[in-house]
Order: C-alpha cells, then structure tokens, then sequence
C-alpha cells in the first residue's frame, strides 16, 4: 500500500493523489479506506476495498454519489442508503469488491442546491423539473474521478451494481471496461416511490417503477 500513495492518475481527465489508507472495519468486513485528493478542486473522495482487487479479474463495484441526507440522515426521499448499505453486504459476501463514495452530493449540484431542489419538490416539482428550474441539467456529474481511482486501485473491468446506464456508458468512455450490470434495486417506500418512478421514466434507470 505505502508504494502506492502519492500516485497520480492523469490518464482519464482527472488528476488525483492517493493521501492515505487505513483499515475500516464495519458491520460488514473489515475494508481498506483509501483517501484521494482532485488535484483540480481539491475535492476529497474514498474508496472502500475488499480482496485482493489488482489481479485483472472483473471487479463486483458500486459507483456511490454522496448524498448526505440518504447516507447519514436516513432520508427516505430516496434509495441511497439502503443502496449504500446493500453494495457493502454484497461486497461483503463476496468477499472482493470496491465502493467508490464520489463527493458529488445532489447528482452533482451541491447540498444546499439538492435542498432548494427538495423544496420545490414539496411543491410538487419532480427532481428533473425541480433541478432544471434552478438552472441546472438534470445530472451534473463526472466519472472521469472513479475511473483515476480506479485505475489508482489497479480496476480495470468491473460487475458494476447499479441501475443507471449512463453510468455504465460514463465508464467505458474513460476506459473503464463493465463486464456486468448487476441490478441493484431497493425496496421502494412510501416517500421515494415517486422519486423511483421519475428516475425509470424521465433518467433512464432500469427498474420497474412502482404502481401508483
Ligand atoms: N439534484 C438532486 N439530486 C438528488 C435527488 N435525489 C437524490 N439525489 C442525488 O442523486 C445521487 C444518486 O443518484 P441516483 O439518481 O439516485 O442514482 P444513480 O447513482 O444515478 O444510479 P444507481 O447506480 O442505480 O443508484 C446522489 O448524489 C443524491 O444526492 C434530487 O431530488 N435532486
Ligand atoms: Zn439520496
């Protein structure tokens, strides 16, 4: 591990410095917390590793957005904690795998902007209106990072679990290659159905949008 830090990835657009790593014990497994720097913005992301993850083998890999309200507050609004708790399990089973947590809260725009987007929601905006009402696309990100972490990490192919091409197509454009969507659907509630439903029908997620 100590030979890899400081490596820089300037090959998939995104610059990043591996700062350190440690052990991380969880409910789950015991993973290896790697800390990265964006050189550019100075944004910090990490990835959790489980196994010996470099041997060229496909890679069973969640692609994490931040989302600080699904992560640590519990919110219901959406799928991403039981998402984030479902990756480490699986990975977990596994007993190989990688989560990247990509520091892009609000598909990109920001905490405070994805709150301004929840109240206009309340009002009865879906997530795509209410994003494009505050003058942003309806999905700001970027995986040029995750493919430099994982290249940092030795990944080049992976069992990707989520429900979203367009990460899968994002990936392959910065060489990351995806062997495998593996599906990677939450019980909906009563507070994300909704939510569920516009992701199926307005971003292309791949799942069966809840009955009405
Ligand atoms: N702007 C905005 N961002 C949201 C909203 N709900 C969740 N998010 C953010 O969306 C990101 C998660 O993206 P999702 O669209 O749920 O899922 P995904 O990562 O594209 O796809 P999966 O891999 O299938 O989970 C996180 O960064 C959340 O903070 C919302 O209503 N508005
Ligand atoms: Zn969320």
């Amino acid at each position: 591990m100590q030979n890899k830090l400081n490596e820089t990835d300037k090959t998939s657009g995104s610059e990043i410095l591996l700062v350190a790593a440690c052990h991380l014990p969880t409910p789950w497994a015991t993973f290896e917390l790697h800390g990265f720097e964006e050189v550019a913005s100075g944004r910090e992301h990490v990835a959790l590793t489980l196994g010996a993850v470099a041997d060229g083998a496909p890679v069973l890999t969640r692609v994490h957005s931040e989302c600080l309200t699904g992560d640590a507050l519990f919110s219901q609004r959406c799928d991403c904690g039981p998402q984030l708790e479902a990756a480490l399990a699986a990975i977990a089973t596994e007993g190989r795998g990688v989560l990247l947590y990509l520091r892009q809260e609000g598909r990109g725009i920001g905490l405070l902007n994805k709150i301004r987007a929840y109240a206009l929601q309340d009002q009865g905006a879906d997530t795509v209106e209410a994003n494009e009402h505050l003058g942003f696309p309806a999905d700001s990100r970027d995986y040029s990072v995750a493919a430099a972490m994982l290249r940092s990490l030795g990944i080049a192919t992976l069992k990707l679990m989520t429900n979203n091409p367009r990460k899968v197509h994002a990936l392959e454009r910065y060489d990351i290659a995806v062997a495998e969507r593996v599906p990677h659907i939450i019980e909906p509630n009563p507070h994300n159905a909704g939510y569920l439903r516009t992701k199926a029908e307005r971003l292309g997620h791949l799942f069966p949008w809840p009955e009405a």
